[in-house]
């Protein structure tokens, strides 16, 4: 049996659901409300930047309000408790959420590989900055004063963040965890494989089997805010 002590977690839309959160696939998700291509890609943006930036607000406003559940408090949990049970040991949590939940229940130093809605990306200086009111209104930007902030999410066709960190993490990994992702969104849906061909372990944790589960050693289905923490305990 392998000794397990460097973890890697991916998580998905899914671990957010219970908390309220629209998913993207799911019915009535995200993507049957909006075209992905109208507001999440850099074509979309040039040609409607009013009706993403409404998108990206309506989603910051609805994200504010909801609260943190027991699968990310229990991967909190997990970040602080690993290093003390396996002394050198290491938990890198990697989201492809753009919500804050993970940071409210507990969990420091997650890498958000498609961005966040907490900040902004101004496009004149190329700087980021806490987001401080709806962008539909063209807020200056804090460094420029120029009215050109975008939401700082990763859209179709750019390059996701942090990558060579992620990279880092899964070559060192021992177990790679997924968690409420349907498998569907590149290079994410891919670092299973990438843990697989270092020799890491595999799990699957989702309400239901993703386009990826044939990849994973492992698959226990039901919701994020039972399997997490039963998994952590
Ligand atoms: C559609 C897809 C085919 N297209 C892509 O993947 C594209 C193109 C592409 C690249 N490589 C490829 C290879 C093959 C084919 C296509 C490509 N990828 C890109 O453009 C990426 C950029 C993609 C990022 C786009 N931005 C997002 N988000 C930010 C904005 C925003 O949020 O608005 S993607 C967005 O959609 C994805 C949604 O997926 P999930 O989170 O999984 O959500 P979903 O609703 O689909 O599924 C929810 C799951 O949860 C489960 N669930 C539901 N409830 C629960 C519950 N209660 N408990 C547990 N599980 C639950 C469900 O069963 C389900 O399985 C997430 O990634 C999310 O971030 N960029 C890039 O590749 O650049 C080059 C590159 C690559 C590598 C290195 C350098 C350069």
């Amino acid at each position: 049996m392998q000794t397990i002590r460097n973890i890697v977690i991916l998580t998905g839309a899914g671990v957010s659901a219970e908390s309220g959160i629209d998913t993207f696939r799911s019915a009535g998700g995200l993507w049957e409300q909006h075209r992905v291509e109208d507001v999440a890609t850099p074509e979309g943006f040039a040609r409607d930047p009013n009706l993403v930036l409404r998108f990206y607000d309506m989603r910051r406003e609805a994200i504010q309000t909801k609260q943190p559940n027991p699968a990310h408090e229990a991967l909190g949990r997990l970040e602080r408790e690993w290093p003390k049970k396996v002394p050198g040991g290491s938990v890198t949590l990697v989201t492809q959420n753009v919500d804050d939940l993970h940071e409210r229940g507990g969990s420091l130093g997650v890498i958000h590989m498609h961005g966040e809605h907490l900040t902004v990306w101004c496009t004149a200086c190329d700087t980021r900055h806490r987001w401080t009111g709806a962008l539909i209104d063209r807020p200056p930007c804090p460094a420029c004063s120029a009215p050109f902030l975008r939401p700082d999410v990763v859209w179709f066709g750019e390059v996701p963040y942090r990558m060579d960190e992620i990279f880092a993490a899964l070559s060192e990994a021992d177990l790679f965890v997924s968690i409420g992702t349907s498998g569907a969104v590149y290079p994410a849906a891919g670092f299973v494989r990438t843990a697989r061909e270092i020799g890491a372990a595999t799990l699957e944790l989702n309400l239901e089997r993703s386009q990826g589960s044939q990849w994973f050693d492992e698959t226990r289905l039901g919701p994020a805010s039972e399997v997490v923490p039963a998994w952590v305990e």
